[in-house]
């Protein structure tokens, strides 16, 4: 009996590549960061309370609120920036202000060097931005140094507080370098990953593309030499396509590619790979199987795409049929030279009149 498949869009029935874009990822990780700041300034604002630095608390005050509202903005798209220039600025202005009331000493101009990442790692920034943002950092940082030599503290504490106060800033500091550089390096490994996969993935079907296939082939083919394995190539090609784009338009022929290249995937082992291989046809690479069982499985793949129907726009129910050419890669012979094969019985199954299994014997 015949299989319905729901007339879904192709794009939406596809298993393609997930790919998160560096900028969303970009704007979670400053979203993180904003609420790690916001419970930073709550605690030095108990920390400044206790050690009696009123300038502090009022200014950690403002700062949690600022956070809170930098949070708010990150929700609309047209203050994202303006919230993440704010968030660098209060950043500067605490660092600042806390080294000029406290000395650098205190340390919480380290806090500087945590912005050196966010410098490099925003994805839209020019190479001009990034150095000014660096030699702005490496100014401000010298600059708190050496006016701390030349001024006296606003507000002079002990020497063992201080020394509390730097350890404490140098873990922080530590902590958010390490978590900037490990998401850093954690998007970009996913990044390559990605990319990787675009690379080898059709983008219509999901299923892998022919250059994919060819490149496991050669695996396969360096694998042979070690051990004797039985492979072998099935090309399927479906039948009169072209009237099919005519007749019911090319958004059609797309999703009737996208279904069957899933069928045929749902119909192979794990072990076997199927690829786009041209336009409206596909390639199997079975591995352990010799001739027979390979006529078997193209036979299967041939019944199964027949039994498949189509709802068209109009809603009339249709089905299409596949010609397929199957032969053995035999372990002495280039890939090519298969398909090749493969391909001629394919020919010959398209004269003897379609929707058929021709094998092509070495
Ligand atoms: N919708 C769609 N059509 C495609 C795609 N790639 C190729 N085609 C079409 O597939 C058709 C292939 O036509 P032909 O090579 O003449 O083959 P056919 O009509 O299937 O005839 P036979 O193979 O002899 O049975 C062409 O009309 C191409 O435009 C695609 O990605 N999407």
């Amino acid at each position: 009996m015949a299989a319905s498949i729901p007339a879904t869009r192709p794009a939406d029935s596809l298993p393609i590549t997930r790919f998160n874009s560096v900028v969303v990822r970009f704007r979670r990780l400053a979203t993180t960061g904003l609420i790690a700041a916001l419970g930073a300034h709550l605690a030095f604002v108990v920390l400044f309370w206790l050690l009696d630095v009123w300038l502090l608390v009022a200014f950690n005050v403002f700062s949690v609120m600022l956070y809170a509202l930098c949070l708010t903005g990150m929700r609309f798209p047209v203050l994202r920036p303006v919230t993440l220039v704010l968030a660098w600025l209060e950043i500067i202005a605490h660092a600042g202000i806390a080294t000029l009331a406290l000395g650098a000493a205190s340390g919480f101009h380290y806090l500087l060097l945590a912005l050196v990442p966010l410098v490099y790692i925003d994805p839209r920034g020019h190479s001009l931005t990034r150095l000014v943002g660096l030699l702005v950092l490496t100014g401000l940082f010298a600059g708190l140094e050496l006016i701390s030599i030349l001024h006296d503290p606003w507000f002079p504490l002990a020497e063992k507080t201080l020394t509390w106060l730097r350890v404490g800033n140098g873990i922080l500091c530590f902590a958010a370098l390490g978590t900037l550089i490990n998401v850093y390096a954690r998007t970009s490994r996913q990044s390559e990953r990605d990319l990787r996969n675009m690379a080898a993935t059709d983008l219509l079907t999901g299923l892998r593309n022919r250059r994919s296939l060819t490149d496991e082939a050669r695996l396969l083919a360096a694998e042979r030499q070690s051990e004797a394995r039985q492979l072998a190539v099935i090309l399927v090609d479906l039948d009169h396509f072209k009237q099919l784009n005519d007749r019911y338009g090319h958004a059609f022929g797309d999703q009737v590619l996208a279904d069957t290249a899933r069928l045929m995937n749902r119909t192979m082992r794990p072990s076997d790979s199927v690829a786009r291989w041209g336009g409206e046809e596909f390639l199997i690479l079975l591995t352990d199987a010799d001739l027979d069982r390979a006529i078997c499985v193209a036979e299967r793949v041939r019944e199964s795409i027949a039994a498949q129907t189509f709802r068209s726009d109009e809603g009339q129910t249709l089905s299409i049929t596949a010609t397929l050419g199957v032969t053995e890669w035999r372990g002495n012979e280039e890939f090519e030279a298969s398909v090749s094969r493969a391909d001629d019985a394919l020919y010959l199954g398209k004269k003897n009149g379609r929707d058929r299994v021709e094998v092509a014997k070495p």
